[in-house]
């Protein structure tokens, strides 16, 4: 048990993080913010051009920056992107002021899924499948070490995934009001 004033999804590209975590979210009465979105946001520019114009180290500099701002906070969902776990200040953070949830996802169903996708840079060039199989060896037992709870939503619909891992949270889940 982790009592923490934060709910936090991390997983692999495609595993769901965005639209499970905003049904979530609602279902829980926490606010809902995607990272990705909110750099977006703040930035005027979507993911891929972010990584064109600043390169990778950019975008992952902003993302350390915007992890640190909304883990002052509480009674938020905080849907990560998949690399935001590559950074130790990242995970402390996380950790610190978050129950974090891994999302688990397999390489086949992210192919299914981001089949069609041009909004992650990381599957622009190259071989999708090689690609998320060598992130899936790299990042999963990072995603393992950071979270208190793994949840598979392979084969189930964004609905009943959010509907199950909800029932779920409300037994593992000490949500605290702390604030920072
Ligand atoms: N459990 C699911 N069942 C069916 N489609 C899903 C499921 N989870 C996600 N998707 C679809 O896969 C795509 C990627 O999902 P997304 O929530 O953006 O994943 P992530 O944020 O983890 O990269 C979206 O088109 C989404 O609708
Ligand atoms: O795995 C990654 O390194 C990334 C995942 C993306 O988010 P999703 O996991 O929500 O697709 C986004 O942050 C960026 O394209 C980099
Ligand atoms: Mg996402």
């Amino acid at each position: 048990m982790n009592p923490a004033p934060n709910l936090v999804l991390v997983g692999p590209m495609g595993a769901g993080k965005t639209s499970i975590g905003k049904r979530l979210a609602a279902r829980l009465g926490l606010a809902f913010v995607d990272c990705d979105h909110r750099l977006e946001e703040v930035t005027g520019a979507p993911v891929p051009l972010i990584f064109e114009c600043e390169g990778e180290a950019g975008f992952r500099a902003r993302e350390t920056a915007l992890i640190a701002e909304l883990m002052r906070g509480h009674g938020q969902l905080v849907a990560t992107g998949g690399g935001a776990v590559l950074a130790e200040d990242n995970r402390r953070r996380l950790r610190e002021r978050g129950f974090v949830v891994h999302l688990q996802v397999s390489v086949s169903q992210q192919i299914e899924r981001l089949a069609r996708d041009r909004s992650r840079p990381l599957l622009a060039f190259g071989d999708k499948r090689a690609r998320l199989e060598s992130l899936a060896v790299e990042r999963g037992p990072i995603y393992d070490a950071v979270a208190d709870l793994a949840f598979d939503a392979d084969g189930l619909t964004v609905p009943i995934a959010a509907e199950r891992l909800g029932a779920l949270l409300e037994q593992r889940w000490q949500r605290s009001e702390v604030a920072a």
